[in-house]
């Protein structure tokens, strides 16, 4: 019995290193033959487990041996346990640095965020809303209509200032902080990720949720036209500041290795897990300095 739950076990290592791929610098998002881009596969992944682990422990009840609990094998296929187990490990080296988000208007900034902040146990910041509560509960359009994009940036600018000085943070900032190079100083005292969305998925996310509270994607037309046409000059013109970051995540990479085509699909866990697997590359690539900026 004894060799059944060896067995056993030896095909969860191998189970769990196909699936996931191995050491701690390998990505989930492995290759086309294991890849996960459907959460589903991973429930059906789940339930293959589960199925495996009760055939070994009903074969092993005539005997001593200790059976294989099914629910502690599934609960490596927990949805996020990837997320969250990189999550502890990175948190582990950050010694608190703040990781910040850039990327555009709707590049998924404030949704893949909240994601990895939970993994690191860091608290999550919207950059936005931190100015809308400093402005008295304003909304950024509102800001934008009654004084302007100048004054805007000047209070979004403090905002990330007061920021850069808090411990364990994710904070997402407003899509155009990356344009006043005065903000990268307060980047740069954690880590910057920036979130690259092809321009067509960005406005097909945009246009699912109107651009109103966008001021300014605020044109005329259908909502895809006014953020594909809002998008594109801001996109070129930001291009070389989004540049600045520590770390870029492009998500067609991401849906290159998931083997998926359309970016649109790749879940928010996802993301957030390659996140923390690039967090990790660049801490193992730079100098220990890195996570010693807030020390
Ligand atoms: N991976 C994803 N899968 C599905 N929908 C997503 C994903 N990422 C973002 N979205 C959706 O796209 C929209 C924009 O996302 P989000 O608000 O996170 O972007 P943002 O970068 O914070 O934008 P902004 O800078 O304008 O505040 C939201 O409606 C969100 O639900
Ligand atoms: O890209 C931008 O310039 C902006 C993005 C939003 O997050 C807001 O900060 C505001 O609408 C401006």
């Amino acid at each position: 019995m004894g060799t059944i739950c060896g067995q056993s076990l030896q095909y969860c290592t191998w189970f769990v290193s196909k699936v996931f791929g191995r050491g701690s610098h390998s990505s989930f998002l492995v290759n086309k033959t294991n890849k996960l881009s459907d959460y589903s596969q991973r429930k059906h992944a789940s339930k293959t487990w589960e199925a495996k682990c009760l055939e070994v422990s009903h074969s092993t009840k005539s005997s001593q041996a200790p059976t294989v609990e099914p629910r502690k094998c599934d609960a490596y296929f927990d949805e996020n346990w990837l997320l969250k187990t990189k999550g502890q490990e990175v948190s582990s080296h950050l010694n608190g640095c703040n990781i910040c988000l850039v990327g555009m208007m709707g590049s998924g900034k404030t949704t893949v965020g909240k994601f990895f902040s939970e993994a690191l146990n860091y608290s999550f910041v919207d950059g936005d809303h931190f100015v809308e509560e400093f402005m008295g509960g304003i909304s950024v359009a509102q800001i934008f209509n009654q004084y302007g994009e100048s004054f805007f940036r000047d209070i979004e600018s403090e905002a990330l200032k007061e920021l850069s000085l808090m411990p364990c943070k994710v904070i997402a900032t407003g899509g155009g902080a990356v344009v006043r190079p005065v903000n990268w100083e307060y980047f740069k005292r954690g880590i910057s990720v920036y979130l690259n969305v092809p321009l067509d998925a960005l406005a097909k996310r945009i246009a699912a949720v109107g651009t109103g509270s966008r001021p300014l994607l605020d044109s005329t037309g259908d909502a895809y036209t006014m953020a594909i046409v809002g998008l594109s000059p801001i996109s070129k013109k930001r291009s070389g500041a989004y540049a600045n970051a520590d770390i870029t995540v492009s998500l067609l990479d991401v849906a290159a290795k998931l083997g998926d085509e359309d970016v649109l699909n790749i879940p928010p866990a996802a993301i957030a897990t390659e996140v923390l697997l690039q967090i990790e590359k660049f801490l193992g690539g730079a100098s220990s300095t890195s996570v010693d900026k807030l020390s």
